[in-house]
């Protein structure tokens, strides 16, 4: 195990790369199960949970060509069967979630164990399994497994009391080869679910509406392979705008949508950041004071759930009290003990953290309880006086393609190191 040695306080300048998008990308490579014929998919991410999902797919016979250095992923699903994936690694992502509706799709049967994922507060899939429930499946939950089973998967109207990315695409990938028309009500409208569509709607899938809360879905007999490439991830350049934002001078964030990020540059601007944006960059121009700012998560567009954390240290960087709420995730507030360890003026009350600026940042041990809390403290690492030691890597690596690498492109000084015995025995306890 390692830990990430961040030296703050180095200026950050230059030009970052964005990868494609995680959460487009857990979902298209399940999604790949439903053709009869390979899929390939292009502007990968080099993270762990590409791999972990890649790894699931040959566990049920699929044949997965993954090139990193190329960034695809090859996926023959001709020999896939409806292995029963009850443990072992749908536990270590959230998306195996995906495995459900894909498995249910292709062959109206299917065994998954409950997913993983980052530790945000209660995260139930009540509404995936009324989504499957009302397409015909008989869902039950045996010993931390769903086991779905249908005679026929037939089309529905169903309307979600709650708006999830998740259910959203977990309802589609089942309805895509059911018979009739689905429609899902009260959809989720994020880029990625548009994304999945896309992919679909190029295996041969006929979907109307994604990207709005009305989603129409008429089921095709059998979907064929085809090429597919990734769109970028709007909360990878999400982080690295806040990272400009926090200790950059001039930072461009390249090969994005900038659009995908409005609700960010709009608070950006708020707090006094210069951004300018063009067809597919966005430049980040730091001119010293910042004024704090509130902010609400809300789905899509609204401010994103998955880059609070790491907003939230940058308002420690900001004059005055800045107030955080969000309206997602009951508890996702992890990261805020190890910011004040490092001298943040934060406190959380209820579903708000509050936030009083501006606050010198010093170098400490901290920990990643979760993907977005490690975004946070790298942020607030590169920020402090000293060095950092950020324990809870492999967090990160689920959904940061090359963190290091980009950073010490932008100017940045850190690099992993061993754990000590005494700090693994701490992790082990
Ligand atoms: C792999 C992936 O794409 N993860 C993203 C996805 O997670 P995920 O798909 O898990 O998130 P959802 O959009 O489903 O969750 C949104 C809210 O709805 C609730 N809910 C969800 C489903 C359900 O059946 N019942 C229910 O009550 C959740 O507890 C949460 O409060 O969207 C989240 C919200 O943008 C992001 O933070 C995650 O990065
Ligand atoms: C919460 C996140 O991921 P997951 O849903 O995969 O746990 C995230 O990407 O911030």
């Amino acid at each position: 195990m390692e830990k990430l040695m961040i030296e703050g306080g180095h200026p950050l300048e230059g030009t970052v790369q964005i990868s494609g998008a995680k959460n487009s990308a857990v979902a298209l490579i399940p999604a790949a199960i439903l053709a009869d014929t390979p899929v390939t998919i292009d502007n990968l991410p080099g993270i762990s949970d590409v791999q972990l999902l890649g790894d699931l797919l040959r566990e049920i016979g699929g044949e997965v060509e993954l090139s990193l250095a190329d960034q695809e992923i090859k996926i023959d699903p001709s020999n896939m069967i409806a292995m029963p994936l009850p443990n072992g690694k749908v536990k270590k992502l959230r998306a195996s979630y995906y495995l459900m509706g894909a498995m249910l799709g292709k062959f109206n049967k299917a065994v998954i164990g409950l997913p993983g994922g980052c530790n945000l507060g209660p995260r139930p899939i009540d509404q995936h399994i009324k989504g499957f429930e009302a397409l015909g499946a008989r869902v039950t939950n045996e010993q931390g497994a769903i086991y779905l089973r249908a005679e026929e998967l037939r089309g529905a109207r169903i309307y979600l009391d709650v708006v999830s990315v998740g259910a959203t695409i977990n309802i589609m990938l089942a309805a895509v080869r059911a018979k009739g028309q689905t429609i899902i009500e009260n959809a989720a409208k994020e880029p990625e679910i548009i994304d999945v569509a896309t992919l679909l709607t190029s295996m041969g899938a006929k979907i109307k509406g994604a990207g709005t809360n009305v989603i129409r879905i008429d089921g095709v007999d059998s979907l064929k392979g085809c090429r597919h490439s990734i769109i970028p991830d709007r909360i990878e350049a999400g982080t690295y705008m806040i990272l400009a934002a926090a200790i950059g001078q001039k930072v461009i964030i390249d090969n994005i949508i900038p659009y995908h990020v409005d609700s960010l540059i709009a608070k950006l601007r708020e707090m006094g950041v210069s951004v300018e944006t063009n067809d597919d960059q966005v430049l980040i121009h730091n001119t010293g004071e910042k004024k704090g700012v509130d902010i609400k998560t809300l789905v899509y567009p609204g401010f994103p759930t998955d880059l609070q954390q790491p907003f939230t240290t940058l308002l420690t960087q900001a004059s005055g009290t800045s107030i955080v709420t969000d309206t997602i995730y009951n508890a996702r507030f992890k990261h805020i003990d190890e910011l004040r360890r490092m001298g943040a003026n934060v406190k959380v009350e209820g579903r708000s953290a509050i936030i009083n600026g501006k606050t010198p940042l010093q170098g400490a041990k901290v920990r990643a309880s979760d993907l977005r809390a490690g975004a946070a403290l790298v942020v607030a690492g590169l920020t402090a006086e000293g060095v950092t030691e950020l324990s809870g890597l492999e967090h990160v690596d689920r959904g940061y393609e090359n963190l290091e690498k980009k950073l010490l492109g932008l100017g940045a000084k850190l690099w992993r190191e061993k754990l000590t015995e005494d700090e693994m025995d701490q992790v082990k306890s």
